[in-house]
């Protein structure tokens, strides 16, 4: 196994309203993880799910506060010597290097930090440059650099060692559609060239987790709910019939006379593009008539209407009764602005 964790928690004492007193966060339970080597497996969820902090635990930084863990073979926390030269790490949004460096000269200063010979590392710098695309802006002062190419330099950075097991978190996080499918596209390619390698990534975008991953774990507020190839998690959800309609309505829905509708298992609206965009999961196929006729009922005119395929979106929904972007919106703290959709 590249990772194995058992029973694996972690509890942040934090400062409660009153003087003096301190309270317990739970920020994992129970996390029991097996990734074999060669697998890119995807840790999805939330903002606040617990991905950074099973990371930090993974990467030697944070201590366990019950449960073991193994990076490579090795104990995190008994051989935490051992797992470091193995891995490496990305945090997508991260600044690191020097911003009056240029590009190469930031990655020679790593490859020095990390003790890879010179010609080695300079070799290996190049041929990650081309891969990723950023072979042209090498000379470039990494501070001149867009944010998507900034990560492009971070993402080489990570790989350059060429890890037993690297940990991605939040890879594409921030980037514009065009940089987060090349960085996807680098990560598959680095992969595919070796069997033996070993990718832990998180992300909050479902897309990036079904395109990317070959096994996901949906984790939610500490705990791991599913853990399964995308397909697999998706056969869940495979027997709904979903639907996207989008609808011109004068007066404000009554979103509770269409969940109520025998048949209609869940509902998802919002605003878009001057109409109403309807989400909705039904038992079967034959329930739609009713859903557009309760439309009518109401006086909400369809403008059109598209049947799609079930996504992980839907596992979550179903796993946890919110859509993703509703859990982060409930912790108060936002959605990351999500560029890629
Ligand atoms: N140093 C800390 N002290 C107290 N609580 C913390 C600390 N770090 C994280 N937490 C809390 O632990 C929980 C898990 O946080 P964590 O950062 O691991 O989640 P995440 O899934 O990585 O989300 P994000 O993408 O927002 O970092 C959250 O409730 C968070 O507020």
């Amino acid at each position: 196994m590249a990772i194995k964790t058992e029973a694996l928690s972690r509890i942040y004492k934090i400062r409660g309203a009153k003087k003096g007193e301190m309270r317990e966060r739970v920020a994992l339970e129970d996390i029991n993880l097996s990734i074999p080597r060669g697998e890119l497996f995807g840790l999805l969820g939330p903002n606040g799910a617990g991905k950074t902090t099973l990371i930090k635990i993974l990467t030697t930084l944070l201590s366990p506060t019950r449960g073991r863990a193994w990076v490579a073979g090795f104990d995190v926390v008994r051989e935490s010597d051992k797992v470091r030269p193995r891995i490496n790490m990305v945090s997508g949004g991260e600044t690191s290097g020097y911003g009056l460096l240029t590009v190469r000269e930031n990655l020679w200063m790593f490859a020095q930090f990390y003790g890879i010979p010179s010609r080695q590392a300079h070799q290996r710098i190049q041929t990650l440059l081309e891969m990723i695309g950023l072979a042209d802006r090498a000379n470039t002062k990494s501070s001149d650099l867009s944010t998507g190419l900034r990560q492009k330099m971070n993402i080489v950075r990570g790989f350059m060692t060429d890890p037993e097991v690297l940990f991605l978190d939040e890879p594409t996080l921030g980037l514009d559609v065009q940089a987060a499918r090349e960085v996807r596209a680098f990560i598959r390619r680095w992969m595919d060239e070796n069997p033996s390698r070993t990718i832990l990534l998180t992300t909050h975008y479902m897309q990036e987790a079904e395109e990317l991953c070959d096994r996901v774990a949906i984790i939610h507020e500490g705990r791991i709910l599913a853990c399964d190839t995308p397909d697999h998690l998706k056969q869940e959800v495979q027997h709904e019939a979903i639907f996207q309609l989008l609808v011109e309505t004068e007066q404000p829905l009554n979103s509770l006379a269409l969940e109520n509708l025998p048949g209609v298992l869940r509902l998802h609206h919002q605003w878009m593009n001057g109409g109403l965009q309807l989400e909705i999961s039904l038992a079967e196929e034959g329930v739609l008539p009713l859903v557009i006729g309760e439309l009518e009922r109401q006086q909400a005119h369809l403008r059109s209407l598209q049947k799609r395929q079930p996504s992980l979106e839907d596992v979550f929904v179903q796993l946890v009764g919110l859509r993703m972007e509703e859990v982060e919106r409930e912790r108060g703290n936002g959605y990351h602005p999500n560029t890629q959709e």
